[in-house]
């Protein structure tokens, strides 16, 4: 984590994941965090209700955007009025899905202030170090300011840079709301265990383990998804018998298709 100071506007189920995962790392930045809730004990993190009331000697690196997009207008524009001449070398990091660095950072030169603009897409396993965030950087960021939002999402979990804004509609409807796809798939296991006379307590564990392992298991072999799909599946067994139904043109593989397609559409409908 770099010696560095960090202005995160909403600190939401993301914006708080973030927060988690950066106080629970080695060397947590300096932090001044605006919520208009979020409470937090810890002597690197300085709590705002308002922009007007950032701390006079805080010139922040970064500021992370991790409100919904429809009050980030007036966030930059009361951050942008505050903070003034102090955001000389300062860039957004957004983590907003859909609102563009244009869009953003237009924002900002509307209430008198250059600032470029990164978006990133993390998601909620961040909290505990175990994110992935897909980040894109507009051309008129430094490479300093990369460098320093790469660091930040590295300190909760994996990072992929992609070179055009519009892959972030991928990067989002795979990895940032991914991690919805698996719990329900865990929601959807206990459920047909318990329906298959299981207690409720053991078919939670066995969900919750089963995806656990695998999980691990895809991030710590060699081995790409099929093979170890396939190692799990004996000739004329039961994962045979289930996977024959699960592998219907019909059922995963349209259903898989159909969601992604329709979080790359909400995407591009949030970008407006
Ligand atoms: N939840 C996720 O898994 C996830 C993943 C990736 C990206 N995102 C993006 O993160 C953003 C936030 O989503 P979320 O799920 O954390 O929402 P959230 O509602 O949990 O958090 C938003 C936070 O903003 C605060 N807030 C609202 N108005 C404010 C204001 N004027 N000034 C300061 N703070 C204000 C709220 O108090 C709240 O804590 C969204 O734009 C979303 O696209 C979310
Ligand atoms: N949560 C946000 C949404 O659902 C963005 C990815 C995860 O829109």
């Amino acid at each position: 984590m770099p010696s560095t100071s960090i202005l995160l506007a909403g600190c939401g189920k993301l914006g708080g994941a973030l927060l988690d995962g950066w106080l629970a790392s080695p060397n947590p930045p300096r932090m001044v965090v605006l919520d208009r809730h979020r409470n937090c004990d810890n002597e690197n993190v300085t709590i705002i209700r308002s922009a007007d009331s950032v701390p006079d000697d805080f010139a922040p690196d970064i500021i992370v955007l991790a409100v919904k997009p429809a009050v980030a207008d007036d966030v930059i524009t009361s951050l942008t009025q505050t903070l003034g001449q102090r955001l000389e070398n300062a860039a957004f990091l957004s983590v907003m899905a859909g609102r563009t660095c244009a869009s953003l950072s237009a924002a900002a030169q509307k209430a008198g202030q250059k600032c470029p603009t990164l978006r990133a897409m993390p998601n909620t396993p961040s909290t505990i170090g175990a994110g992935v965030s897909g980040l894109y950087a507009a051309p008129d960021c430094t490479e300093t300011q990369t460098r320093l939002c790469h660091d930040l999402l590295s300190a909760v979990g994996d990072v992929v840079e992609v070179s055009e804004e519009k892959d972030l509609l991928g990067v989002t409807a795979l990895a940032g709301s991914g991690p919805a796809y698996v719990f329900l798939l865990a929601e959807l296991l206990e459920k047909a265990g318990q329906a298959h006379g299981l207690s409720a307590e053991t078919a939670r564990r066995l969900a919750r383990g089963t995806i656990y392992g695998a999980g691990r298991m895809l991030n710590e072999l060699p081995d790409d998804a099929e093979t170890l799909r396939k190692a799990v599946t004996s000739p004329n067994g039961t994962t045979a018998a289930a996977l024959s139904e699960l592998m219907q043109e019909e059922a995963w593989p349209r259903a898989v298709d159909k969601a992604i397609s329709a979080a790359v559409r909400r995407a591009e409908e949030l970008a407006g």
